[in-house]
């Protein structure tokens, strides 16, 4: 099987710092993919190269899209987007004098040919795109289980339902892989419990994934799969079980209480 998306010798300098150095991993579709590591280890780095926030100083980030391989370097963000790429942001990136449906709405307007906020001189045609638009916005809105709060402002929600509309965002945006940043940060055990049930559930419709989390025990029974960062630096790559098991890792992050305790 071809992967969807590899990175290849990626490295990322900010001025006189080497945030990530000559990381390469695949992405396999259908896969849950977990990049873990410490503090300051590049993940959010690398996911910014990837979305086309930062363009990498060196390297390639390839995506296969139908039977063609598009490199994605030096891609803005919303070009990325299109390809199918999104991500979420660690510290929630929602419009929040929006409603929650609206909120979706920006989602879905990535694929269509009208715009958001110049809809004004509308047209039979806009306005059937922009009901179908509604009925797909109120799709996903169902999917992440937010249908009932629609109309509720963005900002009133409770923090793991603003994290859940920010992911019904990005599906809205129809992604192949969806990049989730630190998706439990601040989560109860219960909204992580329905995360990892939301998280199966976007396999599920097809959606490949990619997971920085610094939760252990989430990261250990979903992902298949995990690449580990230090210091911008690929240190480890494999399955959950031998990841906690390499020395390596327990040394640069696991520690071993954490190892031990997640045995
Ligand atoms: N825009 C930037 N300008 C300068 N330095 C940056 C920038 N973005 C990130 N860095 C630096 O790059 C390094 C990697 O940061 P990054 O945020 O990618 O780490 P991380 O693994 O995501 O950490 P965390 O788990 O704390 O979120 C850090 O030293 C950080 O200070």
């Amino acid at each position: 099987m071809e992967p969807l998306l590899s990175v290849t010798g990626v490295s990322k300098r900010f001025g006189g710092l080497l945030a990530l150095s000559d990381v390469d991993f695949d992405v396999m579709p259908g896969e849950i993919l977990g990049l873990i590591g410490p503090n300051g280890a590049g993940k959010t780095t690398m996911f910014n190269c990837i979305a086309g926030v930062y363009k990498p100083t060196r390297g390639e980030i390839t995506l296969r899209d139908g039977g063609r391989t598009v490199r994605m370097n030096g891609f803005k963000p919303e070009r990325v987007t299109t390809l199918g790429v999104v991500r979420t942001f660690q510290n929630i990136r929602l419009f929040s004098e929006l409603t929650v449906l609206d909120n979706v709405r920006i989602g879905c307007h990535c694929r269509s040919h009208s715009t958001f906020f110049g809809a004004v001189l509308r047209t039979r045609a806009q306005r059937a795109e922009e009901r179908g638009i509604v009925e797909r916005s109120m799709h996903w809105l169902d999917f992440v289980g937010l249908a009932g709060k629609a109309l509720d402002d963005a900002a009133s929600l409770a923090y793991g339902d603003q994290r859940r509309l920010e992911i019904a965002r990005a599906l809205a945006t129809e992604p192949k892989l969806i990049l989730l940043d630190e998706p439990a940060a601040g989560m109860n055990p219960q909204e992580t419990r329905m995360l990892v049930d939301l998280i199966h559930r976007i396999l599920g419709v097809g959606v490949t994934v990619v997971l920085i989390e610094h939760d252990m025990k989430l990261v250990m029974t979903i992902c298949e799969r995990l690449v580990v960062l230090d210091h911008g630096l690929k240190l480890a790559e494999g399955e959950p079980e031998a990841i906690r098991a390499d020395p390596r890792v327990v040394e640069a992050y696991l520690g071993r209480g954490a190892a031990h305790a997640q045995g």
